[in-house]
C-alpha cells in the first residue's frame, strides 16, 4: 500500500477559483518526493488537502488516499484517527504547531502519551529521548517556545511530529525562515530521521537546491498544475518544461555566483 496516493486532486475556492488543478502523484513507503513551485503555485494547499485540513471556503475533489484511507469527504473525527499515524506535518513557522503558553516538554508529552500510553517517569524518559533525537538539550523541556531560537523551535516541532510515529512526514518549507547554517543543520537532521525511521517524506519548497538535497523524485507545480515530474537527478540535468528549466537555471546561476565570489 502507498503511503500517499493523490489522484486528480483539485482544490476549489468559494469564489470559483481553482488554486490546484488535477494533481496526481504517489509516494511509496519510505520514498521521498519534493513538491516545488513558486509562491502561490498551490504547494501548501496541496499539503493541507493531504491532511484534510483545508481552510474554510476551500473544498477538495478527486482522491487522496493517506495510508489507504480516503481523506476527501471523510469526517474530521475519523481523520483524527489517521492523522499523526499515517502522516504528520512540520511547517515553515514552528509556532503554528506549538502552544505559546505551554513548556516544550509538556507539549511533547501529549502526543507521546497518546501514542504509547506512557505515564510518570517513563513518559519523562520518552520526552527526554525525543528531545535528544532532534539534538535538543534536556533543558529545552522546561522552556517556553519563545525562549528557543528559530532552529531549536523547528527541532521541537519536528520532535512533536515524530512523536506520533507517522509513516509519512510532510515538511512544508521547514527551513525557509531559518538562516543558512541552521537551514543546513535542520535539513541534515530531517534527512537522518527520515532514513532512520524509514518514513516517506513529502518535502515542499520553492528552492531546487534544497529539494535536490532531500528528495529522490520531484513534482513541479506552476499556477496550481503539475508541469513536470520525475527523478530529481533527471530533472536537474535535463528539465523538459520551460518553467522547470528556469528553476534549474536560477539555481545554477546562484551556484555560479558563489563560485565567482569564492576566494
Ligand atoms: N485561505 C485561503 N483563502 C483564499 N485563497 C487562498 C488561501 N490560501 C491560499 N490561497 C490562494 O491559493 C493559491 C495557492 O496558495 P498556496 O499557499 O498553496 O501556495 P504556495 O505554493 O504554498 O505558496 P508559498 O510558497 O508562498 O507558500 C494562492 O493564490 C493563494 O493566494
Amino acid at each position: 500500500m502507498s503511503a500517499l496516493d493523490v489522484t486528480g486532486l483539485s482544490i476549489h475556492h468559494a469564489s470559483g477559483r481553482e488554486p490546484v488543478r488535477d494533481l496526481s502523484f504517489t509516494l511509496a513507503p519510505g520514498e521521498r518526493l519534493g513538491l516545488i513551485g513558486e509562491s502561490g503555485s498551490g504547494k501548501s494547499l496541496t499539503a493541507l488537502a493531504v491532511m484534510g485540513l483545508l481552510p474554510a471556503g476551500m473544498t477538495a475533489r478527486g482522491s487522496v488516499l493517506l495510508g489507504g484511507t480516503q481523506v476527501i469527504g471523510t469526517p474530521d473525527r475519523r481523520l483524527n484517527r489517521v492523522r499523526g499515524r499515517a502522516a504528520a506535518a512540520v511547517f515553515q513557522e514552528p509556532l503554528t504547531a506549538m502552544d505559546p503558553l505551554m513548556r516544550v516538554g509538556r507539549q511533547l508529552a501529549g502526543p507521546i502519551r497518546r501514542r504509547h500510553g506512557l505515564r510518570g517517569a517513563r513518559l519523562r524518559d520518552a520526552v527526554r529521548s525525543a528531545l535528544a533525537e532532534v539534538r535538543l538539550p534536556e533543558r529545552a523541556t522546561a522552556a517556553y517556545p519563545h525562549e528557543l531560537s528559530g532552529g531549536q523551535r523547528q527541532r521541537a516541532a519536528i520532535a512533536m511530529a515524530l512523536a506520533c510515529e507517522p509513516d509519512l512526514l510532510i515538511a512544508d518549507e521547514p527551513t525557509t525562515a531559518l538562516d543558512v547554517t541552521v537551514q543546513a543543520e535542520i535539513l541534515a537532521l530531517l534527512d537522518g530521521l527520515v532514513a532512520g525511521r524509514g518514513m516517506a517524506l513529502l518535502f515542499i519548497s520553492h528552492d531546487l537546491a534544497v529539494i535536490a538535497e532531500v528528495a529522490d523524485r520531484v513534482v513541479v507545480l506552476k499556477d496550481g498544475s503539475m508541469v513536470e515530474s520525475g527523478r530529481t537527478r533527471d530533472i536537474v540535468r535535463e528539465p523538459r518544461h520551460a518553467y522547470t528549466r528556469s528553476l534549474v537555471d536560477s539555481a545554477w546561476a546562484l551556484e555560479g555566483e558563489l563560485d565567482r565570489l569564492a576566494p
